[in-house]
């Protein structure tokens, strides 16, 4: 659909000058949220590209986000529907690219419920403590041999979100589970990742899926589903084998056994598509993200050695020396540490240009008018690294945040890392727990160096990912158990 300004007389953002069919493709780099940041310095915060022939608004700014999250919410909390992102949500039946509507609203409650609320967040404790023990025990085994070597913090860090939400989503426990290969799970969740990322951008191109099948990339796109899709098969089969229809222990039981209970005509009805595109979503968006927030955290540390000993010092202070372990209650009193995670935020928000929204009705955003089915992304990416939020917006300095009223959760709209307005993301409370768990325990019972011969200029900072942007490079540190 075109937007065009003949009609009437719309004031459409300003944006650069398009080519036939490919629109601004071409001015587009390896990364949208860096290509769109700077292409949006010259052309303002909120402006009009065109990917291929598909017109998308891009809002760069904190009072544009705000426009959109709060004040039109409703009108643009739609998700454009790209041919490619079927696949993956089992035809749109997850709740990340619902089509806004009943649907997304009993899938998001049902989830909410399952997972997300106080009740639940409180109940998973054990296992997010168990968790963090495995990992400690893992790292210590590793710190213990001589000579020291370095780890692959990434495949510590996947393995240890991935059990945390396989766990508490799909009662499996890794540890003892012969179909998965725990040491694999980051491969899985990566693979799938650029696949999705690769049948979004698809979309654009006219002849995309040709292209994309002459070019090898549909064959490998279809493996990575496969893998995933006999991976959720595995897990429901497990269900089904222990079947115990009145044990709601979680997500899977319960929707399980409402796609076998009968509904009214019209009503909404869970599909066994609803519950594989919930546990994509479970599993891809809160794996990958939760994983790699922790990853950057490492790594900005690692490259800020006084910040790292600070960090630890205080957190060694204030939990006092030989605990055996770290438990939730711990992390109300680490301070220093929540405004660390919120700076790396700041940085690296995991999903930089959050999920493409889709207006649903005409609206105005800073004054220019966007028509209804326009596709909106918002780059808080340029917003986190934008001079006229931020001093020194490209350092990495946690103190901005001390008794700073600005938090994560989607109220202030210069920092917006989970979103913000009814489509915030609803794994929230569990992202930041275990997060802030992972990372406790590996700075609480650690110290860590680099690898020898290695020196900070050495820490690759090189991106990579689609819609949730990772560390490209494995970051391998050294750990030491903190002797008192
Ligand atoms: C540090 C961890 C996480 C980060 C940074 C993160 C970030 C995000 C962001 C930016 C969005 C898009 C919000 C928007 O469009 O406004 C989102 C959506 C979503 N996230 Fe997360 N997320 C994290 C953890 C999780 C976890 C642990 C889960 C589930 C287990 C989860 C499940 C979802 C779902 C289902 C949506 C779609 C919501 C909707 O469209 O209604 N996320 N997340």
């Amino acid at each position: 659909k075109r937007i065009s300004s003949s009609k009437g007389n719309l004031n459409l953002p300003p944006g650069p000058k398009r080519l036939p069919i490919i629109g601004n493709l071409h001015q587009l780099g390896k990364f949208l949220h860096t290509s769109l940041q700077k292409i949006s310095q010259e052309y303002g915060p909120v402006m009009l590209l065109h990917f291929g022939v598909v017109p998308v608004v891009v809002v760069s700014s904190k009072e544009g986000a705000e426009e959109v999250l709060k004040t039109h919410d409703l009108e643009t909390c739609g998700r454009p529907k790209s041919v490619g992102i079927g696949l993956f949500t089992y035809n749109f039946k997850d709740i990340g690219f619902a089509t806004y509507g009943d649907d997304w609203r009993e899938m998001r409650k049902i989830a909410v419920h399952e997972l997300f609320s106080q009740k639940k967040l409180k109940s998973f404790r054990y296992i997010r403590e168990g968790e963090s023990e495995l990992l400690v025990k893992k790292l210590s085994n590793s710190a213990n041999e001589t000579p020291t070597s370095s780890v692959d913090l990434r495949k510590v860090i996947f393995t240890f979100a991935a059990s945390i939400i396989c766990r508490l989503a799909f009662g499996q426990n890794f540890h003892e589970c012969d179909f998965v290969d725990m040491d694999k799970v980051e491969e899985l969740v990566l693979e799938s990742e650029t696949s999705i990322g690769t049948l979004a951008f698809a979309d654009f191109f006219p002849a995309g899926w040709v292209i994309d099948r002459i070019s090898g990339q549909y064959s490998k796109v279809k493996k990575a589903f496969a893998k995933l899709d006999k991976f959720f098969n595995h897990v429901i089969a497990d269900h089904l084998k222990t079947g115990q229809p009145q044990d709601h222990s979680d997500i899977i039981s319960v929707m399980l056994d409402m796609i076998n209970q009968p509904t009214k005509a019209g009503s909404f009805k869970v599909t066994e598509d609803h519950l594989k595109g919930v546990m994509s979503d479970v599993f891809l968006a809160g794996v990958n993200a939760g994983a790699i927030t922790m990853i950057w955290n490492m790594t900005e540390l690692a490259r800020h050695p006084i910040v790292m000993k600070k960090l630890q010092e205080e957190i060694r202070a204030i939990l006092g020396p030989n605990k055996d372990r770290i438990t939730e209650e711990d992390l109300e009193k680490v301070e220093y540490l929540k405004i660390v995670i919120q700076e790396t935020f700041r940085l690296h928000p995991p999903v930089p240009l959050l999920l493409p929204r889709q207006t649903m009705s005409d609206v105005k955003i800073q004054g220019y008018n966007i028509p209804k089915d326009t596709m909106l992304q918002i780059n808080t990416y340029a917003i986190n690294r934008d001079p006229k939020n931020w001093t020194n917006p490209d350092e990495f300095i946690p103190e901005r945040f001390a008794n700073n009223p600005i938090d994560i959760k989607g109220q202030h709209f210069e920092l917006l890392p989970f979103g913000g307005g009814r489509r915030i993301c609803p794994g929230m409370g569990t992202g930041i727990t275990i997060v802030e768990l992972g990372l406790l325990n590996l700075l609480y019972f650690f110290d860590w160096s680099l690898p020898e011969g290695t020196t900070i200029k050495d820490i690759d900072m090189e991106e990579v990912g689609a819609f949730v942007i990772a560390k490209k490079v494995p970051l391998e540190l050294v750990p030491t158990l903190h002797r008192w």
